[in-house]
């Protein structure tokens, strides 16, 4: 059963008032790393409470441009806000970093919390939770059923698009995710990881238990809306990007580390493959249009981007010449399901080494885009850059440390590889990588005029050197 919220002076604590709560969270939403729409002015809707306990409970909003009209808000991002709702202390106790403002209620002054910091809704969720094991909540002792155990338990600081709860009692040692924008149907990061872990491969994490509401479809059928998942704990583990800055900044080489990645990333694609099959060649047409269109959309949303616009046409001729040339020797590489965001930030180096987190894609990419089956040279694309961002944030002297920790990495995916390479080979790979190591960096440009401005001139000095190296 589900923990009580923290006791109040008078003990009264009702259904989560949502209707008042939304008024409260309005300032705070587009202040969270995670709030999904930034740099213009938005509004908030309640779309569904989900009632958890008393005083706990998600709530379901949608988020639009206050310049919209209501009927703009289809398609709009769906967020979950979890709030814990409990009468103010009167003992002068000062506000938890759980608060978020006050409401008053029948004459009583209230704290609405982010119920994402907050005991009593992560005691619910387990409780609501569905355990990939059939069971119930685990207790700290391994095989034991209850009340879950939060002693220790606390939030994942840093850059995060959702938020992470580390749980070191709860069934052995577990991570809750509060997914924050979400949308209704399978979920690749429950999807993939169950996938992997079923095929006996080792390095995700495996998820442990998840939290779903209904929703109901588009022939009224329900459809699962994923809210929370609970994986296993990686413990002792460090986060790749954190440590790979850390080496760079003694000027240590990353290249052992980098090269036990790239083993990593192929074992990865040969698991997607085994759990999801193998697509067909790529259309080449449709993958040179795909990265102009891409290339376009970013230049439009960064116009710092603009000047650059024939140089970056240029790589993408190179890859579209390397793809018919492929083609005609039969070597096309097969699409298949990839990670789809892979970059430092995605895996953790653990006492038994990497693993690999987060199945989510690209968050600025259409939903649809997702999991679409894609070249699995896109994710090695995506590691490359972050040895560049590492360098940069870890300050690395020259550009030595970022080019062997690239050459390590590359040099070990191929050989793990093996003869299931899902690279075209030949001379045309490079141009290939060229352009996917392109169009990355122009997402991330993107990314970054959006959510951290100051760093923007680190994937912009990525597209350089990928136009540079292409046209010397
Ligand atoms: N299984 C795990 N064990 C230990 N730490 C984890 C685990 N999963 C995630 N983390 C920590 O939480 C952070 C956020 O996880 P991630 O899945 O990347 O979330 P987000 O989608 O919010 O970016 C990671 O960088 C890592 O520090
Ligand atoms: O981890 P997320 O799924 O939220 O991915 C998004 O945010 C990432 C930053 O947190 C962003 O990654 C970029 O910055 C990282 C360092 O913070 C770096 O390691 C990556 O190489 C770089 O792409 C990611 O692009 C974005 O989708």
């Amino acid at each position: 059963m589900t923990s009580p919220p923290e006791q109040s002076h008078d003990g009264a604590v009702g259904p989560v008032p949502a209707a008042a709560v939304v008024p409260v969270l309005a300032p705070w939403l587009p202040t969270q790393r995670w709030y999904p729409v930034k740099g213009v002015a938005t509004r908030v809707r309640l779309v569904r409470t989900v009632p958890l306990a008393p005083g706990v409970a998600s709530l379901l909003v949608d988020v639009a441009r206050a310049s919209d009209d209501d009927t703009a808000s289809a398609g709009t991002p769906l967020l979950h806000v979890p709030v814990v709702v409990e009468p103010a202390p009167t003992d002068g106790r000062a506000a938890p970093a759980s608060a978020v403002g006050t409401l008053v209620r029948d004459g009583v002054e209230h704290v609405v919390h982010d119920g994402a910091r907050h005991r009593a809704f992560w005691a619910a969720v387990l409780a609501g939770a569905r355990w990939e094991d059939g069971g119930g909540v685990p207790g700290g002792a391994p095989g034991t059923h209850g009340e879950p155990d939060l002693a220790g338990a606390r939030v994942v600081a840093g850059e995060q698009s959702n938020t992470s709860v580390l749980m070191p009692q709860v069934a052995g040692g577990a991570i809750l995710k509060i997914l924050r924008t979400v949308a209704p149907g399978p979920n690749p990061d429950l999807d993939v990881p169950r996938a992997l872990a079923r095929t006996g491969w080792h390095g995700v994490p495996r998820p442990l238990a998840w939290w779903s509401v209904d929703e109901a479809g588009a022939s009224d059928e329900p459809v699962e809306l994923h809210l929370a998942i609970l994986s296993e704990l990686v413990p002792r583990a460090d986060d790749g990007f954190e440590l790979a800055c850390a080496f760079a900044g003694r000027a240590a080489s990353f290249a052992e580390h980098a090269g036990a990645l790239g083993t990593l990333v192929a074992q990865l694609h040969a698991a997607l493959r085994r759990a999801y099959g193998t697509g067909p060649v790529v259309d080449a047409a449709w993958l040179v249009d795909d990265l102009r269109a891409r290339a376009v959309r970013a230049a439009g949303e960064a116009p710092i981007l603009a000047r650059r616009e024939d140089a970056i046409a240029r790589v993408h001729a190179r890859a579209e010449a390397a793809l018919a040339a492929a083609g005609e020797r039969h070597t096309l590489p097969r699409l298949q399901r990839i990670h789809g965001d892979l970059h430092l930030g995605q895996v953790l180096h653990g006492t038994d080494g990497w693993r690999v987190l987060d199945f989510e894609g690209e968050p600025l990419r259409p939903v649809a885009e997702r999991t679409r089956p894609d070249l699995a040279l896109r994710d090695a694309a995506g590691m490359l850059r972050s040895f560049d961002y590492a360098a940069a944030v870890g300050r690395a002297h020259g550009t030595r440390w970022a080019a062997d920790a690239r050459d390590a990495f590359w040099t070990a995916y191929r050989a793990a590889s093996g003869g299931d390479a899902p690279t075209p080979g030949g001379a045309g790979q490079d141009d290939l990588l060229a352009a996917l190591e392109l169009d990355k960096a122009l997402y991330e440009v993107v990314y970054e005029v959006r959510n951290r401005p100051d760093w923007v001139g680190i994937p912009l000095a990525g597209v350089d050197r990928v136009l540079e190296r292409t046209t010397a």
